[in-house]
């Protein structure tokens, strides 16, 4: 089992917070009597100030990896360290808070509220993180300057092209200050000019907001400007 004292030796030597660290992580899933492994032993870490991609095929095993990183589900083995603190071992309720406060997600789809404009959506995250309302107003004008719709603040979904909803999306997903941001196929669903305006904006709130990012994707033209690139296959990872 990996101890404090390693994770600080694992710091002292790099001289960053590592902010995620993963040993030997194994997923497996029973359908009916078939016993199917999914991760097959994942190592990785994850420092303050990174950008780092998940790339592989579809079925590799990115998605429940994700999940795991943001405590939607647990090892079936293994360990997986956040902020210091050993993930693997909590309750429901403990990750729920966690996840809520210190974490932030974006999805290929949206997962924007319809009938809310661009700043009701971000007000609504701040709301759902227990943040004080007398925060809210420069905290959502902030957050949706940050990603470039300082001019579109009060449009919803459905008035916005999809690279805007996605940056909606961001800013929403940043407005509580969350350490890590988990990113599902962020760009899967745009063309590729609107995929690089969020390829950029990534990177500025990395710079500005302190945030790390951890991301999947299909997408080869993205990867150059990831810190560290994961290759997956078939539930591990391979060097390239
Ligand atoms: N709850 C579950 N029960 C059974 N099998 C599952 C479950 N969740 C995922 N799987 C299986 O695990 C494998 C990996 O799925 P996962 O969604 O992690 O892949 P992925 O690399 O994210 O794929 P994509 O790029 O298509 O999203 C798939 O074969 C999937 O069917």
């Amino acid at each position: 089992m990996l101890g404090s004292a390693s994770l600080e030796g694992v710091t002292d030597v790099v001289g960053e917070e590592e902010l995620l660290v993963v040993r030997g992580v194994h997923r497996s899933f029973q359908t009916g009597s078939r016993k199917i492994d999914v991760l097959k032993g994942i190592d990785m870490e994850l420092r303050s100030g990174q950008l780092i991609m998940l790339r592989g095929r579809s079925g590799s095993g990115k998605t429940t990896l994700l999940n795991m990183l943001g405590g939607l589900d647990q090892p079936s083995k293994g360990e997986i360290y956040f902020r210091n603190r050993p993930f693997h071992q909590w309750g429901d309720d403990q990750r729920t808070s966690v996840r809520r406060k210190e974490m932030g997600f974006i999805f290929q789809a949206f997962a924007l509220m319809p009938l809310l404009s661009a700043w009701e959506n971000v007000e609504l995250a701040l709301r759902m993180a227990d943040i004080p309302r007398t925060e809210w107003k420069e905290r959502v004008q902030h957050c949706l300057e940050l990603v470039g719709l300082g001019k579109r603040m009060h449009h919803r979904p459905f008035e916005l092209s999809g690279g805007e909803q996605q940056r909606v999306a961001i800013a929403k997903a940043i407005a509580h200050r969350p350490a890590l941001l988990l990113a599902d196929e962020p760009t899967a669903e745009l063309d590729s000019q609107m995929g690089a305006q969020v390829m950029n904006v990534f990177q500025n709130i990395i710079k500005t907001e302190k945030v790390s990012i951890c991301m999947t994707t299909h997408d080869p033209t993205i990867l150059e400007v990831a810190d560290r690139v994961y290759e997956m296959v078939d539930g591990r990872f391979v060097t390239n």
